[in-house]
């Protein structure tokens, strides 16, 4: 299903007839979808519905799957990010992503925050050490850790570590951030600290997560998608997702009647 429902000037990526492969299987069909700025947009949709492989679109991260194929446009701030001159690197600086499994690197905390900048060019130590502040400031680890920001990362709790992806995904200043099942490994109090986060974080990036958790999607998101089998069934406004859903299959699987 096709639905303009974001004003031209809010629109941060504009997907149109995204189609995608793995060898002879089809798992994305005709995606046309419109992602607000400074919003958050949930993926909902059960096991094998394509959600994690249309975020990974978002930022060319399947252009690492050899068997995979593409085809359709992916317009980031009106640039199609699968053109041949684009940068993939640069372009994963602009679309950061946070994955399902927090993973550190196995260095100091510090040393995890400044690793982007640096290898992005930023050389100066000072500046390195306001981004390195600032980004754990706005990922609401700051106070945990400033004491300790020459120990392993890897000490961290599994909560903490997830923090730890999104400053360091924070320190190379992008605009949109991915979020792929980001509280999954998560206790509930590491995961209401995540969703508090990204519901800051909408007030300067646009977001995008997928989750299987409805009322998470329900909690923090302005917009929701329903996926099935690689197909896009409904896209709206959150609440009317969840309370007015259109479509019959949308309803069943909100209301756990399947997935
Ligand atoms: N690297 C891959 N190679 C081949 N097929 C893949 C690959 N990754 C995913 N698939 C297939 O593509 C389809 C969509 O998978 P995807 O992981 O995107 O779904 P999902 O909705 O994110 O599922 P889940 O909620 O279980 O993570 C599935 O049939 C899956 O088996």
């Amino acid at each position: 299903m096709t639905e303009r429902l974001i004003k031209d000037s809010d629109i941060a990526i504009q997907i149109s007839d995204l189609n995608l492969w793995y060898g002879t299987s089809h798992a994305l069909k005709d995606i046309s979808i419109d992602i607000p700025r400074n919003k958050v947009t949930s993926l909902i949709g059960p096991s094998g519905c394509g959600k994690s492989t249309f975020i990974r679109c978002l930022n060319r991260m399947n252009d690492l799957i050899r068997s995979c194929r593409i085809e359709g446009e992916v317009l980031v701030d009106g640039e199609n990010i699968y053109d041949d001159n684009v940068d993939v690197v640069e372009l994963r600086k602009r679309v950061g992503m946070v994955f399902q499994k927090p993973n550190p690197f196995p260095m100091s905390i510090g040393d995890n925050i400044s690793y982007g900048p640096r290898i992005h060019g930023e050389k100066n130590k000072k500046r390195l050490e306001s981004i390195t502040e600032e980004a754990l400031k706005s990922a609401a680890l700051w106070d945990e850790v400033s004491d300790r920001l020459n120990k392993s990362a890897l000490d961290l709790s599994g909560g903490q570590q997830q923090r730890l992806c999104i400053a360091r995904t924070l320190a190379v200043k992008p605009e949109i951030i991915l979020f792929d099942e980001p509280c999954s490994a998560l206790d509930p109090i590491s995961t209401a600290k995540i969703e508090e986060l990204i519901m800051d974080l909408k007030n300067e990036y646009t977001i995008v997560i997928v989750t299987h958790n409805m009322q998470q999607a329900a909690r923090i998101s302005d917009y929701t998608a329903y996926f099935l089998l690689g197909e896009l069934v409904e896209y709206g406004d959150t609440e009317q997702i969840f309370e007015n859903p259109q479509e019959k299959s949308t309803e069943d699987y909100i209301t756990g009647r399947f997935g």
